[in-house]
């Protein structure tokens, strides 16, 4: 706390009449009624109506905190305005990443007048007479001679049509008279049936998807069909976490004051889900020269550390940044939990090079996590940005006067109205230092300052694995 610019050294008079305000209100009407809400966390104002804006009554902003939706787009802007060079990758290193150039054929698609079923190819008008007893064309096999008008050869799924063939006809459609050596259509046969002509699907040079495509599974298969071994994509955003705080344990039971660090373990996959390479997740303790060090000599692109963003005696993110001669861009966000989160330049030239720092608080970090770290990385990896996803609340939900709340919902599994629309649930447990209402949820509720009623459409963040799905 006290991390806004310009007063980062101790707590004002303005923010402590704040919290108290908020905290009064926690204890009186909240904590009976959500077990899981923290004093000063889940609650509006003394008689706030939820979706009602901060009355005359409200205690006073606190200044130097950037609104959370410019602190997104910042971080959105720094992130996107240096292009990383393009990388050339194989197709397996390649997914989950962004083509950094458009991914034309290099072929025609089919290459080749192939057969799209196991029968016979035949020229000309029925009945036919086959080819050679026992003949056939294979996929994959040499090129097959010309098909005399008349004839029949049998063909399978796949195989290179014979030059002058004129329709395909699946085995199950086909009569063969083994004694006379003949063949008989059982319906009639339409001219270029069941076969698929060259460049059906495309024609070498084609653009197949623009650049700045998400490389899924489906593309790979695209891209091997077409002719690809490899491909131009923008590298992942390399990421290095510092962890900091001297009461962290890496392992059994909390014991002694000390309690279990919960943001190395969940960090490092959830950069990953976000698109970031991690290079590695350290625990530092409060040691300010070991974070400096650190800082100064990490080769990521996003340096993300937990902990140390308020000022307290072993705070030490704001004067290691100082002595870095890093640029604060966002010292504070008015949003709750995570408001102590920030944003800073390590300079790094053309592309530069960043630093968040998440509140050691768990919750809040992952706010910090998703209002900083998502918009910088996604904008780096030029990934197409999220059309915001707006759906309707379940229930009213207590606001900030001033300041956004990021409200656990559940919203795809399960969250549907009488009518079977999609609606969202907020879960409790959602106190900055709570995970187990984030760790039920399928999203994140963007609510505005003085709250939501029930019914009111709330923007979504979807956290990564919302469809059920994680890899
Ligand atoms: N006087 C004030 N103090 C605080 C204020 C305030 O407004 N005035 N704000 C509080 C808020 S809100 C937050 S969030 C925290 C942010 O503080 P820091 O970023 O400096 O975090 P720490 O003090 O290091 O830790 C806070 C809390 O979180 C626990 N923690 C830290 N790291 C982890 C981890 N990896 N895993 C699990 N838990 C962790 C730590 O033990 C503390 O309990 O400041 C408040 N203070
Ligand atoms: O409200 Mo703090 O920002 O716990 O997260």
């Amino acid at each position: 706390m006290g991390s806004r610019r310009g007063r980062r050294h101790g707590v004002s008079q303005e923010d402590r009449e704040v919290d108290e305000a908020l905290a009064l209100v926690s204890r009186s009407s909240q904590a009976a009624s959500n077990p899981g809400a923290e004093p000063g966390q889940d609650s509006g104002q003394p008689g706030q109506e939820p979706g009602r804006p901060a009355g005359p009554s409200a205690p006073p902003s606190r200044t130097g905190a950037t609104p959370w939706g410019e602190a997104r787009a910042l971080a959105e802007r720094v992130g996107g305005a240096a292009a990383p060079r393009a990388q050339r990758v194989t197709l397996a290193q390649a997914v989950g990443q962004v083509l950094a150039e458009p991914l034309d054929a290099l072929t025609d698609l089919p290459s080749f007048d192939s057969s799209a079923m196991d029968g016979w190819a035949v020229a000309g008008p029925g009945p036919w007479w086959s080819v050679e007893e026992g003949g056939q064309v294979l996929a994959g096999h040499a090129a097959p001679g010309p098909l005399p008008d008349g004839a029949a050869v049998r063909i399978a799924t796949g195989a290179r049509v014979p030059p002058d063939a004129t329709a395909v006809i699946r085995s199950e459609h086909a009569r063969l008279d083994e004694a006379r050596g003949r063949l008989y259509a059982r319906r009639e046969v339409v001219q270029g049936q069941d076969i698929r002509p060259r460049g059906q699907e495309c024609r070498t040079g084609d653009q197949l998807l623009p650049a700045g495509a998400l490389v899924t599974p489906a593309v790979l298969g695209l891209a091997a069909a077409a002719g690809y071994d490899g491909l131009s994509v923008v590298p992942r955003p390399r990421v290095e976490v510092f962890v900091l705080g001297d009461e962290l344990l890496s392992e059994g039971l909390p014991h002694d004051g000390m309690v279990r660090d919960a943001l190395g373990p969940l960090l490092a996959p959830w950069l990953r889900a976000l698109g970031a390479e991690v290079l590695g997740t350290r625990h530092l303790g409060d040691d300010a020269d070991a974070l400096h060090r650190a800082v100064t000599a990490s080769e990521a692109d996003l340096v993300v550390t937990t902990g140390g963003t308020a000022a307290g005696p072993v705070d030490h993110v704001h004067p290691i940044l100082r002595k870095a001669g890093a640029e604060l861009l966002v010292d504070g966000v008015a949003v709750r939990p995570g408001h102590p989160m920030l944003l800073a330049c390590l300079g790094g030239g053309a592309e530069g090079r960043f630093l968040v720092g998440l509140p050691g608080n768990p919750l809040a970090a992952v706010s910090g996590l998703l209002t900083l770290a998502e918009p910088l990385l996604r904008a780096r990896a030029q990934r197409p940005p999220l059309a915001p996803y707006l759906t309707p609340v379940r229930d009213d939900v207590n606001g900030h006067p001033h300041d956004t709340r990021l409200v656990p919902v559940v919203h795809r599994a399960g969250g549907r109205d009488a009518e079977g629309a999609e609606q969202a649930v907020p879960l409790h447990y959602n106190g900055p230092a709570m995970l187990r209402g984030i760790a039920a949820a399928d999203g994140l509720a963007v609510v505005p300052p003085g709250g939501a009623r029930a019914g009111q459409e709330l923007e979504i963040l979807d956290l990564p694995w919302t469809e059920g799905r994680f890899t």
